[in-house]
């Protein structure tokens, strides 16, 4: 196998690492597939903030490349090359498979996918015979291709014969899920945000926390992103709609937008994986006017929540008790809170909650806090956190 790049040397946003034999023990999450299926086109759109576009001019990976997340969670991500058999005398099953915390098996949905059902079936017996404690998470991807029966049929269809099979050999107790995406839409990042959800073990406390942030400030939805990846880590126990999800999360955008123009001393640049490293405030940077107060204190930006481009070299605000409010024109607003250099809260409530916006400033701090003791019990900053006012 080939040796780790440094996070921390200068090469390219977009270049992943290669492999080597000394890795450390992070959990992993294994992303396989066939030729052409989109592994780096996936990798790429969630966490390098390549545009889809671009992805049309990626060139076929001939190694297995890893790329270490230097995010809230610590793990690596292993982008297995789609020419690579698992019987090829260069890969070690037990190296991929043991430490392997996710396998995301991704199948093309616009082409013929009988020989991608074969290898799954593959992987999962010799993956799940090393470590029974894998989820296997199947990506049915570049659905954008496809009508919604199409769809609906393919993802049936593949889950019957796939489930055929694995009875047929008496595999009874795999964790397999299906994720329809596309990295056209937010679909890849919705995906995305369920498998990692998997791997932390906070998970339902997190939740709890967003339940009671919602019911005791108003609040209709709540999610809990990973700033630069745009993933949702977790969110209220509220069904999740995709046109809630979709403003929140270009919410990021927007406010990454204003912060790169106001946004008093803090930039930041993107690390190799394309995660943002904020810098200290320089002692003269910075606007000298009111404006720059704005990102850093409350913006309040009457703002359409679409469409706005994203800056991945810029931090999306300056400390840990910015926020920003979006009113938007239904009677609904979007409420910004950051908890931690790489976690925002970003909530969905009515308009006239803010009658009481101290509350709401108030409240969503207490949570912040909270949220960051269970995520960093160590942490000097976490101290114990007040209670919620109703
Ligand atoms: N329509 C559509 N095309 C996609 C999507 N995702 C990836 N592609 C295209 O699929 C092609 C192959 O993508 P890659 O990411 O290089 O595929 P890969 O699985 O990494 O391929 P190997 O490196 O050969 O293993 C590219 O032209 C991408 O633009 C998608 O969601 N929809």
């Amino acid at each position: 196998m080939l040796v780790a790049g440094d996070p921390k040397s200068n090469v390219p946003q977009h270049a992943w690492m290669p492999l080597s034999s000394g890795q450390t023990a992070k959990p992993r999450l294994l992303v396989m597939g066939l030729r052409r299926s989109g592994k780096s086109s996936i990798l790429n759109v969630v966490f390098n903030k390549m545009s889809p576009n671009e992805t049309l001019f990626l060139e076929s990976t001939s190694i297995m490349s890893r790329n270490d997340i230097l995010s809230f969670l610590d793990f690596q991500l292993w982008d297995f090359p789609g020419n690579l058999e698992l019987g090829d005398s260069t890969v070690d099953p037990g190296l991929l498979f043991q430490q392997c915390g996710a396998l995301v098996f991704v199948i093309d949905a616009q082409d013929e996918y009988i020989g991608a059902l074969r290898r799954l079936y593959e992987v999962i017996i010799l993956a799940h015979r090393l470590n029974s404690t894998i989820t296997f998470e199947v990506f049915i991807h570049k659905i954008d291709g496809l009508s919604d029966e199409h769809k609906i049929d393919t993802q049936r269809d593949i889950y019957q014969r796939l489930h055929d099979e694995l009875a047929e050999s008496n595999v009874h107790d795999v964790h397999l899920s299906f994720h329809l995406t596309s990295i056209y839409d937010h679909s890849i990042f919705e995906a995305f945000s369920k498998v990692i959800q998997k791997l932390i073990p906070q998970l339902p406390t997190l939740e709890n926390l967003l339940n009671m942030l919602c019911s005791n400030t108003n609040v209709e939805k709540v999610f809990l992103f990973d700033t630069a990846s745009k993933i949702y880590i977790a969110t209220d126990s509220s069904p999740v709609d995709m046109q809630s999800y979709e403003l929140c999360s270009d919410m990021i955008d927007v406010v990454m937008d204003i912060s790169s123009i106001y946004a008093r001393t803090q930039h930041a640049k993107a690390t190799p994986s394309g995660y943002l490293s904020l810098q200290p405030p320089s002692t003269n940077g910075g606007s000298s006017n009111g404006r720059a107060q704005a990102s850093s204190n409350a913006a309040v930006l009457e703002a359409a929540a679409n469409g706005m481009a994203r800056d991945p070299g810029l931090a999306i605000v300056e400390d840990d008790e910015s926020h920003a409010t979006i009113r938007l024109n239904n009677g609904q607003a979007l409420y910004l809170r950051q908890v931690n250099q790489h976690l925002v809260l970003v909530s969905l409530l009515r308009d006239d909650s803010f009658e009481r916006q101290g509350l709401i400033h108030y409240n969503f701090g207490c949570i912040s806090e909270a949220l960051n003791m269970v995520l960093m019990p160590e942490s000097p900053a976490t101290a114990a956190p007040h209670q919620l006012h109703i």
